[in-house]
């Protein structure tokens, strides 16, 4: 079995086991249900920097990244840093994430921030809203196109953004429908791990101008950004490159001033 059908097959059981504690109703009640979600799109498409960037301790590619550091801490220096948005890591076994990395997010910054999980069931978008994210992710290796349909209506309908991940062209076939605001190429295999920028650079004439185009992982240099951007990318999700410093929002701030300057 590869990583990311272990990681789906964990995920079913931990969603089953979350369904029999905290009920759908439950989620419901939370207040943030009410709360107006900021657009990470929007954001995106009126920014010159498009970062998003990451709140990562660990990965299955790289073991430890930063296990040290508090995630308030971290939306705060990724906010200060003039970051577009912040994606937050929420599974716990592979990712050393939690959905209390959520809601610390959530309280310390007023940026969009998106829920990174692997979705593969409508509760965990309800939760996504209940916890205070503004974005989802769906990834198209592990979800059909019936899947991906209904559950980025559900998301819309709950006023959140939908980012889809592709990493080919026959996930981008499949996967293309108006209900997704962003389409992010993620530049690794998730089963081999092999990092590859061209693939943003191939399937990019692929995806049409209706969606912001959002570049995804292996990230780590300024000069790779303004190459994805000829090729009308608008967003760039970096975790590693920030997370592995003592100070990730130092380190986006003087990304971020390159980038502008
Ligand atoms: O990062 C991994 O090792 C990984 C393995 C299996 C599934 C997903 C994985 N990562 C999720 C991501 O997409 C990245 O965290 C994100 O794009 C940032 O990547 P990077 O800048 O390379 O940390």
């Amino acid at each position: 079995m590869n990583i990311l059908d272990k990681i789906v097959a964990d995920k079913r059981k931990e969603v089953d086991l979350k369904k029999s504690l905290i009920t759908l109703p439950q989620l419901e009640a939370s207040v943030m249900m009410e709360r107006t979600s900021v657009s990470l799109a929007e954001v995106l498409r009126k920014s010159n920097s498009g970062i998003i960037a990451e709140h990562k301790r660990r990965s299955p590619s790289k073991s430890v990244i930063n296990q040290s550091l508090s995630v308030q801490d971290v939306a705060k220096g990724y906010a200060d840093a003039g970051a577009c948005g912040m994606s937050v890591l929420t599974d716990g076994k592979y990712f050393g994430g939690s959905l209390d990395d959520l809601v610390l997010a959530r309280a310390s910054t007023n940026i969009p921030i998106l829920r990174k999980e692997f979705i593969i069931d409508e509760y965990q978008i309800v939760e996504a809203k209940a916890y205070g994210a503004d974005v989802i992710l769906l990834i198209a290796a592990i979800l059909s196109k019936g899947e991906i349909k209904t559950l980025s209506e559900l998301a819309k309908g709950l006023g959140l953004d939908v980012l889809l991940e592709v990493h080919n062209e026959e996930e981008l076939e499949k996967s293309l429908m108006p209900s997704l605001d962003m389409l992010g190429v993620n530049n690794r295999n998730l089963k081999s791990f092999e990092v590859d920028l061209d693939i943003s650079k191939t399937l990019s004439k692929k995806i049409s101008d209706d969606f912001v185009k959002v570049s995804e992982s292996g990230i780590s240099s300024v000069e790779a950004i303004r190459e994805l951007k000829e090729f009308d990318y608008q967003g760039f999700l970096i975790g590693e490159n920030f997370m592995k410093t003592d100070e990730p929002g130092e380190s986006a701030k003087k990304f971020i001033e390159k980038i502008i300057a």
